[in-house]
């Protein structure tokens, strides 16, 4: 428990470094605030909003000290359109701990660690994620987030590429190690990988668990009908996550070529017990790893549309609700917490309401174009930083584990295999403890015989019972160094760094996702500095000669080819991938456990049945990943037999070698009974029950390499008779085609249906003539269904074309109409307010006639009554005045009466514009989707005509 103690210093080990940085000084508000909870005294985490653990256990054993969440920045490099661009840095890395903002020195906030742009995923591993996976191991619940903008590095920290495995891959690879370092207990891990895109929940690891249900029991949040597998190795492990990926939303932005257009949630459940027969009643730890990938959050700046608009809405709300959480646990008061606003948020609750260790990494650029953007993550890793944690340690001491299940029932199995071996060989030595050697002879020759015939009979049941065993034990990991005295908390000191095996990392891009899609500069990398990094020879030697990673072809696969074409560049390994299909070995290495309610083993099928076509052997992921085409599993088939039968032949031999020896021992121990008395009666006995188990060992796995050896006969039969079969088409085929054109044509009648000409029914019998007749015609159907497929896949090219030059003229159109649109209004906008100034001068005199008077000026009425009263003023004036003041008041009148309907006149033109672009964008919109459904029916009948 040492270790747990110092959990806040292991966890980082940050905690004064933050509150002792440079910034630490500084007066920001920001920093104020951030130190405080640096010093981890502010993060009130409500224990109200904590959630029941994800598992009922009955013991939960709380760490001593409480923690903050791990809260890391990464910072990427500036990427090659960014240099281009000629963008500046507007947030760095300042020292260890700080991000400071360029132009604003007193604007920095202080985290556990922050990782500038050279930093490798590694390094970042050894800070923020090994001490997670660790604990995890330890049975305490763990899990690590990437949060940050589109682009900034998520998935590149969390799966990363072949040449820089991300944090999915160490994690994995770590806890294995984990396993082999720990040899006094025994290990059961199994996954799952789920994605939410656009708020539904969908398993990556099975095809058919789409929409999946979150539901809540006493036992927490659980996503119903989840896939879990059982994993034995790293490669195992990654091989899935490979399947996953491939039914992972991706897709293009004009931010990111390979955007993750959902979050995604890879899980390791690990189980552990103390190793030995006598661990009956001892606890099991129970702990669960998620390893997030965020979808990254979108700015307005994105020109999105569509599809990828409606995701982002969806992505930005779900980010949102993250972020509202988040808040509300480090508010101080216990207020409600809207866990149930996003499926994300109530996937995480147990995680975020404080129940088991979080590391958050947060990735950024350091680009002026994202400042805002990088500033709002860095407030909210920020405030994450505030919740407070208290880790516990997971223990189930009832049977509900499935490693217990498992355990239990090996030993159940060993039992029965030991009853019926104690029902062949029953000697006992005598009680009074005296060598009765001549009944010893005796029983040894009586069990002899028995043996020799009794294992005949039983052999079939044994080697079933063994070979049920032996995957069962499989299935449970346990390290292959000598267990020693140690305690499981006090495992040995650091462990040795694991590189990675080729296989296992086969699914990752091969290289970085800027290269691969910047075409321009492929091999440029550039750091914060602005210094351009090219890739080394031997890398671009490599990168010739080698596949693309798994994960790069499926991504650039379902990548949506509408709008990479809209982004306007192209994809050099889309071609190349489309070539070589690669397999996952997901189907036949299944050891099902559909959701966490149904580990129990269905009676019908038992876990043997489940695990029989468990095989983790390197080559099999090798085979599969490369996906190896038929005509290869034929001469691995072969290769296979010849191999079981040498070791069938080793195998008879060595029971041949120890039926000898059992013999010899037999009758040496008559010959000689002094020899056999050096040697106590128990310690024979051993021998024997040794030596006799071995032999039933033996004859069960010659069994067992007997029935496989049988089964790929009947493959290689199976085989051999369709090749057969393809081999009699094919000459059928070839004699057609050679025979038709000098024995007989085929012609067409006026049904234009085809037929035989008369030279070929001379030559032929008429069983013949109709079964040619019935092949020339299907061939004939078969040629045209192939023109008429051919010419309808021109035309929905052709279509397509049309369309997509549709989109863009109607999109062109929009936002021709949008200026215009603008302007119109700018314009009606500025006339309204001149005729509530003209409206407001007319009123004006009507309502106050002694304004009237001052002014001098306004309306005809105005001008008259002003013309009255100076009438009246000046009594001596001459009459032609008077008239003429009446004349000019007159022509004012008309010029204002002009001036108003020529006003209504532009009011009225300007209603109809405006009703009229309303109308057209009305219409240009009602087109707009018109075409996404033909879009998206044309890509459903391609799909179709793929498969056809
Ligand atoms: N630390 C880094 N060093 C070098 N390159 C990086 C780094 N981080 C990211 N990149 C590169 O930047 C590009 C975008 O990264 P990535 O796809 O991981 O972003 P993201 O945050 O997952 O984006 P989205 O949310 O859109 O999926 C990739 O080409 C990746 O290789």
């Amino acid at each position: 428990m040492a270790s747990k103690r110092s959990a806040k210093s292991k966890g980082l080990g940050l905690s004064t470094k933050a509150a002792n940085s440079p910034s630490s000084s500084t007066t920001s508000s920001s920093m104020q605030f951030l130190e405080t909870s640096v010093d981890g005294l502010s993060s009130p985490a409500s224990s109200s909003a904590r959630s029941k653990t994800p598992y009922s256990f009955s013991e939960s054993v709380p760490l001593d000290a409480k923690e903050n969440v791990a809260v890391t920045v990464r910072f990427r490099p500036l990427n090659p359109r960014e240099i281009r661009q000629g963008e500046e840095i507007a947030w760095y890395a300042d020292g260890e701990t700080v991000v400071r903002n360029e132009y604003n020195p007193s604007l920095a906030y202080a985290y556990d660690r922050v990782f500038g742009p050279t930093t490798t995923t590694r390094q970042v591993y050894d800070v923020a994620a090994q001490h997670i996976i660790s604990g995890a191991m330890e049975g305490i619940n763990g899990t690590i987030f990437a949060y940050g903008v589109t682009s900034s590095g998520k998935t590149h920290t969390m799966h990363g590429d072949q040449r820089s495995p991300g944090i999915i891959p160490l994690a994995v690879k770590d806890a294995f190690s984990i396993i082999q370092e720990t040899p006094n207990r025994e290990f059961l891990l199994r996954v799952s990988y789920l994605e939410i895109y656009n708020e539904v929940v969908n398993d990556l690891l099975n095809p058919a668990g789409q929409n999946l249900r979150i539901r809540e029991d006493a036992q927490g949040t659980f996503v119903e009908g989840i896939k879990e597998e059982v994993v034995l190795s790293p490669a195992h492990a990654l091989s899935l996550i490979a399947a996953g990926e491939e039914h992972r939303h991706v897709g293009s932005t004009n931010f990111n070529l390979l955007s993750s257009r959902s979050h995604t949630i890879f899980s390791l459940t690990i189980e552990s017990s103390p190793c030995g027969k006598n661990n009956e009643g001892e606890a099991v730890t129970l702990s669960q790893l998620n390893l997030i990938d965020l979808a990254g959050s979108e700015s307005s700046r994105a020109e999105t549309t569509g599809m990828r608009r409606r995701e982002g809405s969806y992505i930005n709300k779900s980010l949102l609700t993250l972020g509202t959480v988040i808040s509300k646990l480090t508010e101080g008061r216990a207020s409600h917490i809207p866990y149930r606003d996003s499926k994300l948020t109530r996937l995480l609750q147990s995680s975020l309401s404080g129940h088991g260790r979080i590391s958050l990494i947060c990735t950024v650029t350091p680009s002026s174009s994202n400042a805002e953007e990088t500033h709002n993550t860095l407030k909210f890793a920020h405030r994450t930083k505030h919740i407070e944690i208290q880790a516990a340690q997971n223990t189930i001491i009832d049977e509900k584990s499935l490693i217990k299940k498992y355990q239990h029932e090996i030993q159940c199995l060993k039992e029965e295999l030991e009853q019926m071996k104690r029902g062949i060989v029953s000697v006992q030595p005598k009680e009074t403890g005296e060598v009765d050697f001549v009944l010893l002879k005796q029983k040894l020759e009586d069990g002899q015989v028995k043996l020799q015939s009794r294992l005949e009979e039983e052999e079939e049941a044994k080697a079933a019972l063994l070979g049920r065993i032996q995957r069962l034990t499989k299935l449970i990991l346990v390290s292959t160094k000598a267990p020693h005295t140690t305690r499981f908390s006090n495992r040995p000191g650091p462990r040795r760094r694991h590189s990675f095996g080729e296989e296992e990392l086969a699914y990752l891009p091969y290289k970085r996702r800027d290269l691969i899609s910047d075409d321009e500069n492929p091999d440029m990398h550039v750091n914060l500095e602005g210094n351009t990094e090219t890739a080394d020879d031997s890398f671009k030697e490599e990168k010739k000669t080698k596949k693309h990673g798994l994960l790069n072809w499926l991504k650039i696969r379902k990548r949506d080819t509408g709008l990479s074409a809209l982004s306007g560049t192209s994809d050099k390994s889309c071609g190349a991938k489309s070539v070589s299909t690669p397999s996952t070995p997901q189907a036949e290495t299944v050891n099902n456990l559909e959701s966490r309610h149904s580990h129990s083993l269905p009676a019908q099928s038992s876990p043997a049945d489940l695990i029989s076509v468990a095989r983790e052997d390197k080559e099999f992921y090798e085979d599969s990943l490369l996906g190896q085409e038929t005509p290869l599993v034929s001469i691995k088939s072969i290769d296979e037999i010849d191999l079981l039968r040498e070791q069938q032949k080793i195998l008879s031999e060595e029971v041949a070698l120890h039926s000898s020896a059992l013999k010899r021992l037999s009758q040496e121990a008559a010959r000689n009974p002094q020899k056999y008395q050096i040697h106590s009666l128990t310690e024979l006995m051993t021998q024997l029950n040794e030596k006799s188990f071995e032999l039933e060992v033996k004859t069960a796995d010659n069994h067992i390499i007997q029935e496989q050896l049988n089964q790929k006969i009947h493959e290689c039969e199976s085989l051999q008779e369709t090749i057969g079969s393809l081999k009699q088409q094919l000459a059928d085929a070839l004699e057609l085609r050679n025979f038709s054109p000098h024995h007989f044509s085929v012609t067409k009648d006026y049904h234009g249906e085809p037929h035989l000409d008369k030279e070929s029914a001379m030559i032929t019998n008429t069983n013949e003539k109709i079964l040619l007749q019935e092949q020339a015609s299907e061939i004939e159907g078969m040629k045209q269904k192939l023109a008429e497929l051919l010419e309808s896949k021109e035309q929905l090219e052709l279509r397509n074309q049309k369309l997509a030059e549709e989109s863009s003229y109607a999109k062109g159109l929009a936002s021709a109409a949008a200026v215009e649109l603008k302007a119109l209004s700018e314009e009606v906008a500025k006339l309204m307010n001149q005729n509530e100034r003209l409206s407001a001068e007319l009123a004006a005199p009507k309502n106050s006639p002694a304004q009237l008077r001052n002014s001098g000026t306004g309306t005809v009425r105005n001008a008259r009554r002003e013309s009255h009263v100076r009438r009246n003023d000046h009594q001596g004036g001459s009459n032609s005045d008077i008239k003429r003041e009446l004349a000019s008041s007159k022509e004012r009148e008309l010029s204002y009466e002009s001036a108003l309907l020529d006003r209504d006149h532009k009011e009225a033109e300007l209603q109809r514009r405006i009703e009229e672009s309303k109308q057209r964008e009305a219409y240009l919109e009602n087109e707009l989707a018109n075409m996404w459904v033909l879009v998206a029916k044309l890509k459903k009948s391609q799909g179709a005509d793929t498969d056809v």
